[in-house]
């Protein structure tokens, strides 16, 4: 459907356990639109990412993600927003136990996938896009972090998602990966149309990668003035 939001939140609230950390956010992005989300540490980053992909309920108010309303989702519900979705974390959270290719296949079959040669074939694409095609039969701890890094991008990638979610992707990175992380992730963004909205505590990277910028804070998510976002660096 033409202009509907890739993301939208209205008076929504987001809660950990009893603790609300958000309150009567209203959230909007389009498809295709990159986006940080910064605010201090405890100010909700994850909270509202993790509302987004299904991991804490939306108790109050309304929220849609890739056409998915988030208000009642129930637990059957969630491998499907999942499916529209990427996710990438800090610490890469790939299985240690398996190669590359097997950590691929294993998200692949967990999301529905059958066919062994569209399996393989999905994963040559994915290790391409992330030019990592030759690492496919290595462990992860054969790999350095940036390497994890775009397994983890390639990852989040196999269902062709609209929308990819990441949580401080260069948090664990030194400045050079982190920029070559960033690189990829918007040149993947622009490639597919697809949006990203990440949260970041590194403000070198927004200042590099300058984009619309949401702010957590005192419980509100706003968004925030460029002009005020490096006054105090
Ligand atoms: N599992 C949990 N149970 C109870 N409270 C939690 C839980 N996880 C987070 N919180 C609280 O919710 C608030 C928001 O945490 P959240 O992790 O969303 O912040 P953040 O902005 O992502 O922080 P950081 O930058 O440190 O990752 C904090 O006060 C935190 O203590």
């Amino acid at each position: 459907m033409p202009n509907t939001p890739i993301i939208s939140l209205r008076d929504a609230d987001v809660y950990q356990r009893n603790f609300l950390v958000l309150n009567n956010v209203d959230f909007e992005m389009q498809a295709g639109e990159f986006a940080y989300l910064i605010g201090k540490t405890g100010s909700g980053k994850s909270s509202l990412l993790k509302i987004l992909y299904g991991d804490l309920p939306l108790q109050n108010g309304a929220g849609q993600v890739a056409g998915i309303d988030l208000e009642n989702l129930s637990t059957s519900k969630i491998p499907h927003l999942r499916r529209k979705l990427g996710i990438v974390f800090q610490d890469f959270q790939l299985l240690t136990d398996r190669t590359i290719e097997k950590n691929l296949e294993f998200v692949l079959r967990a999301t529905g996938w059958k066919n062994k040669s569209e399996i393989t074939h999905r994963i040559d694409q994915v290790l391409e896009d992330v030019n990592m095609a030759t690492k496919k039969h290595k462990m992860p701890h054969q790999l350095s972090g940036g390497e994890q890094q775009r397994i983890a991008v390639a990852r989040a990638l196999l269902n062709q998602p609209q929308l990819i979610l990441a949580d401080e992707p260069t948090g664990n990175l030194d400045p050079e990966t982190s920029i070559e992380i960033m690189n990829l992730i918007k040149r993947l963004s622009e490639e597919n149309n697809m949006a990203v909205l990440m949260a970041t505590h590194d403000y070198s990277m927004i200042r590099r990668f300058p984009a619309k910028t949401f702010r957590c804070e005192n419980g509100k998510v706003l968004v925030a003035e460029s002009q005020s976002l490096f006054a105090n660096i």
